[in-house]
């Protein structure tokens, strides 16, 4: 059997890991009848991309995003383009697209699965200009993905301390949101735009989101006093928020969103900065993914 050539591209920020004994490991478990290892660390923002560009339009036929989902997106947009194969080895903080897909966080396992390499196609979707694999929004989660940017200490729990103190001070806006042809006029906490159903730590936003439905499903948080802040994080940590009074969602494959100014938006979790209007496209089935056996 022809082998494949397979890149691991390392963010060695990613989740707050050290990472540097990782081609070891990775070296230790691969199965080498099936792959020729080479491995990459990203050195800033950016690099990962300009990596995965490099290597697709070399002899790569697979790689691997090792990160969270801010890797993923970097990556996952080069290897759409050229049609190569996404590997994924969850080392974020959040796991939003990993944790959806099933692919364990324990890294022995999660090779494992590359081993068997199971080839799916799963949706993608466009926010502007830009990919999307996992999620993308606007609101409170943009606002603070913008703040923790600027922020030294990743990780869950300086997440969790940065989101307690800001959400007392944050004001939800109203949006125009035209989704299908339909229109909505809503004032909105968060808008998240769903490929999968959470952002990360099992933090379920859209329960019953699928990769490869075709839809996107738009997830308008709504106004709510801070002390219903537990009802909404229960229902998320529960996957009960299509059926929650704080959260409406609605499915569809073309979104516009008008906002009243230029503003922060996230995609898979990083920080940008766009104008009034956003338009959001599916691209049905458009990405190879290693994933495990099961369905998901
Ligand atoms: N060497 C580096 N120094 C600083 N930033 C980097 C470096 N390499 C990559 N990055 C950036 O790190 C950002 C965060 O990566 P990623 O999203 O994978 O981790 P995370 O935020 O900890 O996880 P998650 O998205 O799952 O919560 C990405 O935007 C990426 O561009």
């Amino acid at each position: 059997m022809l082998k494949s050539n397979i890149l691991f591209i390392i963010n060695p920020i990613s989740g707050g890991k050290d990472k540097l004994r990782l081609p070891g490991l990775i070296d230790a478990h691969l199965d080498r009848t099936k792959f020729n290892a080479n491995f990459a660390f990203t050195e800033y923002v950016g690099h990962a991309s300009e990596i995965a560009e490099e290597a697709a339009n070399k002899n790569f036929d697979v790689i691997v995003a090792v990160g969270g989902d801010g890797t993923i997106n970097e990556i996952g947009t080069k290897v759409m383009q050229q049609n190569k194969v996404l590997g994924i080895l969850p080392f974020g903080s959040g796991n939003g697209l990993a944790r959806f897909l099933k692919i364990p966080m324990n890294t022995v396992k999660a090779l494992k699965v590359i081993n068997n390499y199971q080839v799916k196609l799963i949706d993608t979707a466009t926010f502007n200009d830009k990919c999307f694999f996992n999620m993308a929004g606007m609101g409170f989660d943009a606002h603070i993905s913008s703040v923790f940017a600027g922020n030294k200490g990743r990780g869950l729990s300086g997440y969790l301390k940065l989101g307690l103190r800001e959400v007392l001070s944050y004001k939800p806006q109203t949006y125009r949101i035209v989704i299908d042809g339909s229109e909505y006029v809503r004032t909105a906490f968060v808008i998240s735009v769903a490929n999968s159903s959470q952002y990360g730590n099992n933090a379920h936003i859209a329960p019953t989101a699928s990769v490869t439905d075709g839809l996107l499903d738009v997830c308008i948080v709504k106004e709510f006093p801070m002390y219903k802040l537990p009802v909404l994080a229960y229902e998320m940590l529960n996957s009960k928020t299509d059926s929650s009074k704080l959260v409406e969602i609605i499915k569809g494959k073309n979104i516009h969103i008008s906002r009243i100014k230029e503003d922060a938006i996230h995609i898979d979790g990083e920080p940008f900065f766009m104008g009034q209007e956003i338009a959001v496209s599916v691209k049905p089935l458009s990405l190879n993914i290693i994933t495990p056996d099961y369905e998901v």
